[in-house]
């Protein structure tokens, strides 16, 4: 008992021990079997995607059989999933393992690329650069994976130009509740292609998702500007988003209520007069979000090329500037040269290992969301979040809503500029408290803007369904037979749902 808790006391106080000498480790041991594994398994055959879609249809008509009553979700286990929340459902659901993640096909014709949707960033981006292609908008942490992108919802620096993750999907695979396979896209079941983002495999399983593809280039010129006062970031970046011409990347940080950072970017192969390429990808190199706050100290504008895979996975070391909470010393040098090339931690692997004392502190004095804004509440949005979190820095991502009829889209008949405002980390206010989180979530609905789903959520089923148009969902999940079969959205994303 004594023992038990003298470890416990070391886990809580001194995670970075373990994390430092096993976790990471372990990660690099991880790494090394997935680079073997990756030159065995990545590229499938049209053949091996076909024994995997039978092994779904399978499993789920034994279902049928077994249990018709028992609604079904994925087999993907919690601590695998990018969200701090536990997924108590999938304990009473009936687990299907829709374990497909490898790459069917890259087509340079129709410039598409179809892939498993098990397959992570971290896979698919460097092997689409090698062959001269990348994803209109790539995210920029290693282990996110396409299903959870498509049926959760993603966005990046590049969401201005090309809308959110799924909007640069063009085809879905979707096995249906009965075990049947149907193929949408715009042109064939086009009301189901438009249901199944963000329904969170509430209408069926993905089994292969087609992603237009777009020319990779070398580099990404990034423009550095430090800018003060909320209504310059404000004015600033609505500036910026319109600029499509010169602005493939747009991503601003605040450092606290008065400062800022824009960076812009552009894809480029560079020329003979690149005068810096700063590949802030090595292992020795600072954190991201520390590299971009020293332009706050000189308050010049900078701008310098970086590798385009390093760009994208620019937050996935510091996980935006969470692993600063578990290694304070992360971004020392000493601990950059020595220890850096052990980074970044597993996710999957920090979730795993923690133990109820960090997990309720972590529920307790953290706060991990993103909700998305009109463009135009930027101001207003962070004072308030200022006033109820104090949390800094804040990612801010713009991204373009399209009008539409699927569960998230622009409330008008035209496209709309949005942001999202992400908060990571401990909160400065004294008085905080997480049921504070239904205050910010109705402060949000009141602006028209949405919660990003991964952190749950504290509204009721009516507030749910008023920030998100269930309209075309319902029906759809009547055509499909949905029902007895899969849940609702709201039963995967309530606060009891995700612990
Ligand atoms: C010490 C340690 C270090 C590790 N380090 C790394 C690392 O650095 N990098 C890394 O990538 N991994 C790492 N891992 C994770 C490790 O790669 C995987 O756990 C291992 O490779 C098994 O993966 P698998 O794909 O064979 O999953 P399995 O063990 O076969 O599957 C695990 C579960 O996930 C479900 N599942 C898997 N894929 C899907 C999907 N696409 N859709 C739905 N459900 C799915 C399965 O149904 C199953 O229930 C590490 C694990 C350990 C224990
Ligand atoms: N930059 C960004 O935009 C970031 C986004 N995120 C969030 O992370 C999540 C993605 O994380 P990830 O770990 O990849 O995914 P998850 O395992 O969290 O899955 C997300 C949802 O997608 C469903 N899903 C996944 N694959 C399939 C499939 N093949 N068929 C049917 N449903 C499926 C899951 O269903 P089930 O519940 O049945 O398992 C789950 O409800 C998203 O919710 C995203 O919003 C997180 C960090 C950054
Ligand atoms: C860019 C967007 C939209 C979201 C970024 C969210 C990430 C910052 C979080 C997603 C999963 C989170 C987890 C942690 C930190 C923050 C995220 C990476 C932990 C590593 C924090 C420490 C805990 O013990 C485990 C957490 C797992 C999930």
């Amino acid at each position: 008992m004594r023992s038990e808790s003298l470890l416990e006391y070391l886990l809580v106080n001194f995670r970075w021990v373990f994390v430092v000498f096993f976790l990471l480790p372990c990660t690099v041991l991880g790494k090394i079997w997935s680079v073997f594994e990756k030159s065995l398994w990545s590229r499938h055959t049209g053949l091996e995607h076909e024994k995997n879609l039978s092994h779904v249809q399978r499993q789920i008509r034994h279902r049928n059989k077994l249990a018709p009553d028992q609604v079904m979700c994925t087999a993907r286990p919690s601590w695998r999933s990018m969200t701090i929340a536990d997924m108590a459902y999938k304990k009473y659901m009936f687990n299907i393992d829709v374990h497909l993640d490898g790459i069917v096909s890259i087509n340079a014709k129709t410039r598409t690329v179809r892939v498993e949707p098990g397959i992570t960033m971290g896979r698919l981006i460097p092997i689409l650069i090698e062959s001269g292609w990348t994803v209109p908008v790539a995210l920029d942490m290693e282990d996110l994976t396409i299903g959870g992108l498509v049926m959760g919802t993603g966005l990046e620096s590049s969401s201005h130009k090309f809308g959110l993750f799924h909007e640069t999907c063009t085809r879905y695979e979707l096995i249906t509740a009965n075990g049947d396979l149907i193929i949408c896209s715009k042109s064939e079941n086009a009301d189901i292609f438009e249901s199944i983002p963000y329904s969170y495999g509430t209408l069926g399983f993905l089994t292969a998702v087609d992603i237009q593809m777009i020319p990779a280039k070398k580099y990404v010129k990034l423009k550095y500007r430090p800018i003060r006062t909320l209504e310059k970031m404000e004015s600033r970046l609505i500036v910026e988003t319109n600029d499509l011409e010169n602005n493939d990347f747009v991503e601003l940080l605040i450092y606290n209520k008065d400062e800022g950072v824009l960076m812009t970017g552009k894809m480029t192969d560079g020329n003979r007069d690149i005068k810096y390429v700063n590949r802030i990808g090595r292992f020795y190199k600072p954190w991201f979000f520390k590299h971009v706050e020293s332009f706050l100290m000189t308050w010049k504008i900078g701008e310098e090329y970086i590798p385009l895979k390093d760009y994208y996975f620019r937050h996935n070391k510091p996980l935006f500037w969470e692993i600063q909470d578990i290694i304070p010393f992360g971004n020392h040098p000493v601990f950059r040269y020595l220890l850096g090339w052990l980074m970044p931690a597993k996710v999957a692997l920090l979730k795993l290992t923690q133990t109820d004392t960090i997990k309720q502190l972590y529920a307790k004095h953290h706060f991990i969301d993103d909700f998305i804004l009109p463009i135009s509440s930027l101001k207003k949005s962070v004072q308030q979040f200022h006033a109820i979190l104090n949390i800094y820095p804040i990612w801010v991502c713009p991204t373009v809503l399209r009008p539409g009829k699927g569960l998230m889209h622009s409330p008008a008949t035209v496209n709309n500029m949005y942001i999202d405002i992400g908060l990571y980390g401990e909160p400065k206010v004294s008085k905080y408290n997480p049921t504070i989180l239904r205050d910010l979530e109705i402060f949000v609905l009141k602006l028209k803007g949405f919660k990003m789903m991964y952190a749950g959520t504290y509204l009721n089923i009516d507030e749910f369904r008023t920030m998100f148009d269930h309209r075309l969902y319902d029906q759809i999940r009547q055509n499909l037979s949905c029902k007895s079969n899969f849940p609702e959205v709201y039963d995967k994303v309530n606060r009891e749902a995700r612990i």
